[in-house]
C-alpha cells in the first residue's frame, strides 16, 4: 500500500506512540484521522501532523463505547472520503498483583474495576474500532490494513493480569482478522513493543529506570520512531499479514 494520500485512523493519537506514528506517517504524505479522549492533546498532535506536511483531523471518541466508535468512523469517511488503515493503539494501564499477600495476610487484590477498565479500552476498544474500520472499508470499496498494538506483556507479566490478558487477546485477533478480511483486500498485523521512551518512562525514578534498562539485551529503551517505522513497514509491504512484529530490544519478561 502506498502511504502517500492514504487515509489512516490512529486511536490514542493525541500523545505518546500514537502521536509519533501519526507524525511519521504524515511526513510520508498519509492523511491522518486522530482519535482520542483529550481535546488539547489532539489539537497539538493535529498541528504537528500538518507541520509534517499532510492533512490531519481530530475526533473525540471513547474507543470502549460502541456509539462513539460508530459515529467517529462515519465522520472519518465523510471528511476524507476513504479509509485505508487503522492503528489500534489507544491503551491504559491499571497495574496491580492479582493477590498481594505477606505471611498469609492478604494486603491487596486487583479490583474488578481495574480489570474491567483495561479490558474495556485495550481489548473491547480494539474489537469495536477494528469491526467499524473493516465495515467502512468494505462498504466503501477501500483496500486497507489494520494494525493492533500489543506489548511484550502479552506473554504474561507480573502485576498485569488485566493488561497481559488484553494484549494476548488483541494479538490473537491479528490472525483471525487477517484470515477473515483477506478476501476483502484488508490485511491485519500487530506490533508488540518492549519498553519505549515516553513521558511515562521519563517520569520514572532514575534508579528504577536504570535497573529496567540493565535487563534489556540492547541496553536501552526503544524510541517511539522505531515503533512508527515498524508501522510504516507493515502498511507498505503488501505480503505482511496475520503476524506480529516484536520491537523490544530482545527483551523477554
Ligand atoms: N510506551 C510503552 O513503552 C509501550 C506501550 N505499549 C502500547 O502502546 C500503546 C500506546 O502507549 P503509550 O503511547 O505509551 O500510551 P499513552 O498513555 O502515552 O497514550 C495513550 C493514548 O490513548 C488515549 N486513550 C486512552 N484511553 C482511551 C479511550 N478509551 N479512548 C480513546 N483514547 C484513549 C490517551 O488519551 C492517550 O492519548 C498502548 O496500547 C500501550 O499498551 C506497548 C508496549 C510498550
Ligand atoms: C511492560 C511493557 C513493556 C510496557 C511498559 C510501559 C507501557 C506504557 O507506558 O504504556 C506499556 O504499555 C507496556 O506494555
Amino acid at each position: 500500500m502506498k502511504l502517500q494520500d492514504s487515509v489512516i485512523a490512529i486511536t490514542g493519537g493525541g500523545q505518546g506512540l500514537g502521536r509519533a506514528m501519526a507524525e511519521h506517517l504524515a511526513s510520508k504524505g498519509t492523511k491522518v484521522a486522530l482519535i482520542d479522549l483529550m481535546p488539547e492533546k489532539l489539537d497539538e498532535a493535529v498541528a504537528a501532523c500538518k507541520a509534517a506536511g499532510s492533512e490531519a483531523k481530530s475526533y473525540i471518541c471513547n474507543v470502549a463505547k460502541e456509539e462513539d466508535v460508530e459515529k467517529t468512523f462515519e465522520a472519518i469517511i465523510k471528511d476524507f472520503g476513504h479509509l485505508n488503515g487503522l492503528i489500534n493503539n489507544a491503551g491504559i494501564l491499571r497495574d496491580c498483583l492479582m493477590v498481594k499477600a505477606k505471611e498469609c495476610k492478604v494486603e491487596r487484590r486487583m479490583e474488578l474495576s481495574q480489570w474491567q477498565a483495561v479490558i474495556d479500552v485495550n481489548l473491547t476498544g480494539v474489537f469495536l474500532c477494528g469491526r467499524e474500520a473493516a465495515t467502512r472499508m468494505i462498504k466503501n470499496g477501500d483496500q486497507g490494513v489494520i494494525i493492533n498494538i500489543a506489548s511484550i506483556s502479552r506473554a504474561g507479566n507480573m502485576g498485569q493480569s488485566n493488561y497481559s490478558a488484553a494484549k494476548a487477546g488483541v494479538s490473537a485477533l491479528v490472525p483471525v482478522w487477517a484470515r477473515e478480511l483477506a478476501r476483502h483486500g484488508i490485511r491485519c498485523a500487530g506490533i508488540a513493543p518492549g519498553f519505549i521512551e515516553t513521558e511515562m518512562t521519563a517520569s520514572m525514578k532514575p534508579e528504577v529506570l536504570e535497573k529496567m534498562i540493565a535487563g534489556i539485551p540492547l541496553k536501552r529503551m526503544g524510541q517511539p520512531e522505531e515503533i512508527a517505522s515498524a508501522a510504516a513497514f507493515i502498511f507498505e509491504n503488501d505480503y505482511v499479514s496475520g503476524r506480529i512484529i516484536e520491537v523490544d530490544g530482545a527483551l523477554r519478561l
